[in-house]
């Protein structure tokens, strides 16, 4: 991989952020990343302000279907949000710093909390097609390959050169989710487990499904 596709200079984080700011009133620090068919998740938002991906400077846009390519930013539940409708996959061709620069932008408009969705492949055989399951921990194969979002000069300004990644999924958000879901009741769909990254666009054949089993994954996407 040509390092300087692991780059994406300071200039355009700044001119999207500032595109977008001088564009909404809202200053949100909830953001919300919607996978395969969960755009609907931003349906609830009032005060709407909706952003084609196409008209943001820098941003990529989403060639894979049931993703609709837009950034909504609203109030939900009296908070600031904003809600990616429709995420980046590496094997739509994007590199893995393109994948990832809405979440940089999220960070220079003043997000503190991230929440991210998608549609992923079960591998615990106690999960049921249609549970839902809150990530605890990951596995980053293509990272294992060098294939990793970070990699290439670092900015402080996003974040420390050696991440501590033991608690990369907040325990105090997971508990909120699970308290929720026994209030209603979603307690026989609710999962906990450990999500893999894979590479796609295939997905798994049986013999990798099993491997990742094995390894301890309990779901898997591309
Ligand atoms: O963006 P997510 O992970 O929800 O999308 C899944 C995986 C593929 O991109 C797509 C296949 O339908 O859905
Ligand atoms: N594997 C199997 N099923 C899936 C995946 C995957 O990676 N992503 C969405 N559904």
């Amino acid at each position: 991989v040509h390092t300087k596709s692991f780059h994406i200079h300071i200039k355009y984080y700044n001119q999207t952020t500032e595109w977008l700011l001088s564009r909404t009133r809202h200053r949100p620090k909830i953001a919300v990343v919607c996978g395969s068919g969960l755009g609907l998740l931003a349906d609830g938002v009032t005060n709407k302000e909706i952003f084609p991906y196409a008209d943001i400077p820098n941003f990529p846009v989403s060639t894979v279907p049931g993703h609709e390519g837009c950034l909504v930013f609203g109030i939900l539940k009296g908070k600031s949000c904003v809600f990616m409708q429709g995420r980046f996959h590496l094997y739509e061709g994007y590199s893995l710093c393109k994948v990832t620069f809405p979440v940089r932008i999220f960070k220079l408009l003043g997000v503190e909390t991230l929440i991210v969705t998608n549609a992923s492949g079960g591998l615990c055989p106690d999960f049921k097609v249609g549970d839902i399951m809150l990530i605890k921990d990951h596995i980053n194969l293509p990272g294992f390959a060098g294939q990793h979002p970070l990699c290439g000069p670092n900015d402080e300004r996003f974040g420390i050169r050696f991440p501590c990644m033991s608690d990369a999924y907040s325990k105090d958000l997971r508990k909120l989710a699970l308290d929720i879901s026994h209030e209603l009741d979603y307690t026989n769909f609710v999962r906990e487990g450990v999500y893999c990254m894979v590479s796609g666009p295939n997905f798994e054949t049986i013999a990798e499904a099993r491997m990742l089993q094995v390894l301890g994954c309990d779901s898997v996407d591309i």
